[in-house]
């Protein structure tokens, strides 16, 4: 469904991914981990058109998008949920969801309502808050928010970047809750997340990225895959 193929990023003269190659088959979800300042963030947003490859080809099922700005990325069924989360200012939560719909245009509002409906059945939270100031929810709720916000633009396919950082144990628990069911659901996502214990426990395969290249690849079910991520992590 999704393709990385040699792909290499700079920023200026700063060669950061360094002919990264992955794929997100449909129905999967992928944990793309590494350290620290590996690049994971530049992979997704290579992906989502935040920056442009300099070199490689990204595909979208078999089609090359990579360099597409990203409003044509987010178009295309990319949704991509960064790790700022990005809430805008003076906007409650609903306005906040509504502007998801402004990435797939002609749809009807009868489609947009149930789309709606439909997310505050999952996040029944956002619902109680709905008339609330998107920035003065908890940061959890907020996290759900940026999720959410994508969301509502059905994409084909969720970019997750971080999604837990600097939440709450009860809190990550439910970002766990909410992404076990977007995988129920046979949503594609690739993650990046830094708690690799909880999200091996999710993702059907991983990556490891170190120095902007993958250096292991494994399925999150094989014991033996598990214990050379944690190895590779812990060197
Ligand atoms: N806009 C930018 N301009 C220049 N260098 C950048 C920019 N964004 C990131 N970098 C550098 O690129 C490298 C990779 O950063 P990136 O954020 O992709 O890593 P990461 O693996 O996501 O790290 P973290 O886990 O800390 O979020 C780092 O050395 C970072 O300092």
């Amino acid at each position: 469904m999704l393709e990385l193929r040699d792909v290499h990023t700079h920023y200026g003269l700063s060669h950061v991914l360094q002919g990264v190659s992955l794929r997100v088959e449909p129905g999967e979800v992928v944990g793309l981990f590494g350290r620290n300042g590996v690049g994971k963030t530049t992979v997704m947003k290579t992906i989502a058109g935040w920056v442009a490859p300099s070199r490689g080809a990204v595909l979208l099922e078999g089609q090359p998008i990579g360099g597409l700005p990203p409003e044509r990325i987010c178009r295309r069924g990319i949704g991509f949920v960064p790790e700022d989360r990005r809430i805008f200012p003076g906007l409650t939560v609903q306005e906040n969801l509504v502007l998801g719909f402004m990435q797939s245009p002609g749809r009807s509002r009868a489609e947009d309502r149930r789309s709606l409906d439909a997310i505050y059945s999952r996040f029944p939270r956002l619902g109680e808050r709905r008339g609330q100031m998107g920035t003065t929810l908890s940061g959890g709720e907020q996290q759900m928010l940026a999720m959410a916000r994508v969301l509502v633009g059905a994409p084909r396919l969720l970019l997750i970047d971080e999604p837990t950082e600097g939440l709450a144990p009860k809190i990550v628990d439910e970002i766990f809750t909410l992404m076990e069911g977007l995988r129920r659901d046979g949503i594609p996502i690739l993650l990046v997340e830094q708690n690799m214990h909880r999200a091996i426990g999710l993702v059907q395969r991983f990556y490891v990225l170190e120095r902007g290249a993958i250096v292991l690849e494994g399925d999150g079910g094989n014991t033996a895959h598990r214990e050379a991520l944690v190895r590779q992590l812990a060197v």
